[in-house]
């Protein structure tokens, strides 16, 4: 039987590392079989991910009946609350350690999610490995999305070798040590203890010698005399009015603001951001959020001289 899916068209020789990337990240649909057309593979998603394009599949028969989950490591996060889902899904992949449900959505200042477990060992935390990179993460006790994973690889392709960067709100450091591999030096703040300690086992897990943890809140970092950054990155959605300010003066003229923010319509940040600086400004679709919201991205350049 044929079904319309998203999916994403990938020359042959990139299918299985782009194909490997999905899967990671929890957004390979592993209920639809993969398939060649011309010189492409298409790979079936689970949802609408930038440059998705809808197209015809068949249905593996032993995974049609899988349920909706998110893979974080040995982890998978499902959407409903459904113990007997949960066992069929732990069943159906070896790496699999442990079925999730959040109780809750993602809340308060440390932005973590309340799970119970419908399956498997009862853990929420695991290793995740993201383009060469491993990150030990606790989903009870700090923010991780493997969903962002293509997103900062976007960002190291914008930089410049040796590069001062800031992240602002680092968590475990997804950002803060997939950009050290071409920064000179990356500080990296979160305001949470539990985060910030996995922040500095995953710099030592990872061998980064370039990248300072601090426990600190954002809204320090400027008070501490740095000198400007080249880049700041600031992914805690919904924070841009409070914060844009500080990372607008930690960051050099001409420097880069990254601005990750929650909305429901285009442009909504750019009066905030046209209060700090008249710079260029470029905005994208990072990822779908839920209907009629979505995660988007807004590249700064800031400038100085006019303000
Ligand atoms: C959405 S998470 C992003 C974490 C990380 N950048 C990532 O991509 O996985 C936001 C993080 O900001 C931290 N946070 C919230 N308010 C903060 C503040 N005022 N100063 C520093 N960190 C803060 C939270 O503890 C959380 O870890």
């Amino acid at each position: 039987m044929q079904e319309e899916q998203w999916c994403l068209a990938v020359p042959k020789r990139e299918a299985e590392q782009t194909r490997r990337r999905l899967l990671d990240e929890g957004l390979l649909d592993r209920r639809y079989k993969p398939r060649s057309e011309g010189d492409a593979v298409l790979l079936p998603v689970t949802e609408e991910v930038a440059g998705a394009v809808r197209c015809d599949f068949a249905a593996v028969p032993e995974r049609l009946e899988l349920p909706r989950h998110e893979l974080v490591g040995g982890i998978a996060i499902m959407q409903e609350n459904d113990l007997e889902a949960a066992r069929r899904l732990l069943a159906s992949r070896p790496s699999l350690e442990t079925v999730l449900f959040p109780e809750t959505a993602v809340e308060g200042e440390y932005r973590t999610r309340r799970f119970a477990v419908l399956a498997g060992v009862p853990a929420t935390r695991t290793r995740v490995t993201e383009y060469g990179l491993h990150f030990d993460v606790d989903l009870a006790l700090a923010y991780f999305s493997a969903r962002l994973s293509t997103e900062r690889q976007r960002v190291l392709g914008l930089m410049e070798e040796g590069e001062r960067v800031l992240d602002m709100f680092a968590g475990v450091g997804p950002f803060a040590i997939a950009l050290a591999r071409r920064a000179g030096v990356v500080v990296a703040a979160d305001l949470n203890p539990a985060a910030v300690h996995l922040l500095v086992e995953n710099i030592a897990l990872n061998r980064a010698t370039n990248v300072v943890p601090m426990l600190a809140d954002a809204g320090h970092l400027s008070r501490l005399g740095f000198a400007p950054f080249d880049r700041v990155v600031m992914n805690l959605p919904l924070a841009a009015a409070q914060f844009l300010p500080a990372a607008a003066a930690l960051c050099r003229d001409g420097g880069t603001i990254h601005l990750y923010a929650l909305q429901e319509r285009e442009g909504e940040c750019l009066p905030l951001i046209r209060a700090v600086t008249s710079g260029e400004v470029t905005e994208r679709q990072v990822r779908t959020y839920s209907p009629g919201k979505w995660h988007a991205v807004y590249d700064i350049i800031v400038e100085k001289e006019d303000r």
